[in-house]
């Protein structure tokens, strides 16, 4: 399976840490295609210093469309996150956002009111149940996949 993972960059690093137990467990599911997001030597300037920014673009545009799976974490806001979710609706993608509460922030409407019961999810959580989360969302993604195809 194809995971990409979206987490801020450019919006702030503050949350680096989630990102990187979120891609570790990933990775027990499949092959994260963004496994850079979750590198603490990236700052907030991005890929910058390597690649210009139409090459960052493109490239996780092909990997949006390559993926099977988009799990988000949107606590902290993004643009380049933003618009990963909404390319990803436009390409009929299945979608888990995640989301802490215990931020003190409110998730953007057009996050939250994108849920639809079907291919996008909102999932408020906190950190000590970070795995559990990520394992009910896999197992329930295989049931209805198996059922699809019975
Ligand atoms: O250097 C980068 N590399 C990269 O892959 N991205 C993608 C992946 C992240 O999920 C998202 C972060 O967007 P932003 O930088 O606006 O916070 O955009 C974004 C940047 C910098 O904007």
């Amino acid at each position: 399976m194809k995971i990409y993972f979206c987490g801020s960059i450019r919006g702030g690093r503050d949350d680096v840490h989630v990102y990187r137990r979120l891609v570790h467990k990933l990775q027990s599911y499949g092959c994260v295609l963004t496994e850079h997001v979750c590198n603490t030597e990236l700052t907030d300037t991005g890929e910058a210093a390597a690649l210009e920014d139409r090459v960052i673009h493109d490239r996780d545009v092909a990997w949006l469309q390559e993926s099977d799976v988009i799990v988000a974490e949107v606590t902290q806001p993004s643009l380049g996150v933003g618009y990963e979710l909404g390319r990803a609706v436009d390409m009929k993608k299945t979608v888990l956002c995640l989301f802490r509460p215990s931020s003190g922030r409110t998730l953007s409407a057009m996050i939250r009111g994108a849920v639809d019961g079907e291919r996008f999810q909102v999932v408020d959580y906190s950190e000590d149940v970070l795995e559990k989360v990520l394992d009910e969302f896999f197992v329930n993604l295989k049931n209805a996949s198996e059922k699809s195809q019975s």
